[in-house]
């Protein structure tokens, strides 16, 4: 099954709860997963269900990154946060870094987001 996570720093979750509202129909089909925060946003405000791993910045990126090794994951939205420093942005850019590596879709913007989810939804 296509596996999609799902991920949103603190400023840009109510983009992704949008996004996952706007595509409940097609985020159905996929197996989720996200980090801790937003996968818990997700399940109250949708009924998707998300596989939850640890917040961002307690672990939760590598958790997904360590899944991209894996061959584990078919595509990533991360809606981040510009214009705010996180904490843990050594785990951000390990994320960014295994997609690239494994080639793995990855949108980190909304309208990257539409296209990567219109994209898998062709396949
Ligand atoms: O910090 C994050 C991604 O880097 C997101 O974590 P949460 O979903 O737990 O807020």
């Amino acid at each position: 099954m296509t596996r999609v996570a799902l991920i949103a720093h603190d400023e840009r979750k109510p983009d992704i709860i949008d996004m996952a509202q706007a595509y409940e129909e097609t985020l159905a089909d996929y197996d989720l997963l996200g980090t801790g925060t937003t996968g818990q946003r997700i399940t109250e405000e949708t009924d998707l269900t998300v596989e939850r791993k640890a917040s961002g910045p307690l672990g939760g990126d590598v958790q997904i990154a360590s899944e991209v090794a894996d061959d584990a994951v078919d595509g990533i939205v991360f809606l981040r946060d510009p214009l705010t420093a996180q904490p843990h942005e050594p785990d951000i850019s390990a994320l960014l870094r295994v997609c690239d590596v494994h080639d793995v879709p990855l949108a980190t913007t909304e309208t990257g987001a539409r296209y990567l989810l219109d994209g898998l939804d062709a396949e």
